[in-house]
């Protein structure tokens, strides 16, 4: 069953706070938005991704991504991560209600299309997560018809995931869980190969798409 994508946003100056200094401050902005970028462009490009919504705190910031076929919305108010997906769940789920929906983080330059598509089939429509490489964190969370997203993301989201009875999903899928948090985590994705706007950015290889 294909997927609609919920992609939660920041606005790019403010995100990411972790990653300062990965580039001079004033291509701060530039390197949060070359991450999305690339992330979606992959999850656009998936077998079995039907729709992908951004729901940003301020629309105008993240504008450059409408380029790759996203619709964007405005988070309804200061509520937080969780409560911006839960927004798009509804909005999602009103046009689609029995679909399958999933939230998918916007850090993630190294994404292969293979990789989501893989998890995907994997989930086979179940409640189900993939863990970041670390274990600890989440970046893609799936539920099917019937069933809430109930996004728990935050510090320690592989366990509250875990606890609230999603499915770990197993594949291996390395560039679906090379999330980008913090400098060592950029010199990961360095080594699997990023999308073009981040390789172009940092000066890095690209990869094969
Ligand atoms: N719309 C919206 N997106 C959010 C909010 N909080 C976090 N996000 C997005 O959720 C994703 C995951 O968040 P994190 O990986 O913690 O990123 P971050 O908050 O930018 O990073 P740090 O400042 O280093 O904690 C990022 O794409 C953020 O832009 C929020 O309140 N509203
Ligand atoms: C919000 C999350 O992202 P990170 O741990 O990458 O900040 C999460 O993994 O739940």
């Amino acid at each position: 069953m294909d997927v609609d994508l919920i992609v939660p946003m920041k606005r790019p100056a403010e995100g990411k706070s972790r990653l300062r200094g990965a580039v001079v401050p004033e291509r701060h902005a530039e390197l949060v938005l070359a991450l999305a970028y690339d992330t979606l462009s992959a999850a656009t490009s998936a077998d079995g991704v039907r729709r992908v919504l951004v729901v940003a705190a301020d629309p105008a910031s993240v504008a450059d991504l409408t380029e790759l076929g996203v619709e964007i919305v405005t988070e309804p108010s200061r509520g937080g991560l969780n409560s911006a997906l839960r927004h798009g769940e509804e909005l999602l789920r009103r046009d689609r209600p029995s679909g399958l929906v999933g939230a998918l983080q916007a850090d993630l330059p190294a994404l292969r299309t293979e990789d989501l598509t893989a998890a995907l089939a994997e989930a086979a429509g179940q409640r189900a997560f993939v863990a970041d490489r670390q274990g600890t964190g989440t970046t893609l969370l799936l539920a099917g018809a019937g069933n809430a997203l109930a996004p728990r993301f935050g510090e320690g989201s592989a366990r509250a995931h875990t606890a609230s009875g999603a499915t770990p999903l197993t594949i291996a899928a390395e560039s679906l869980r090379a999330d980008v948090d913090t400098a060592d985590d950029l010199a990961h994705v360095r080594t699997l190969g990023t999308g073009k706007r981040t390789s172009t950015l940092l000066g890095t290889p690209c990869v094969a798409m």
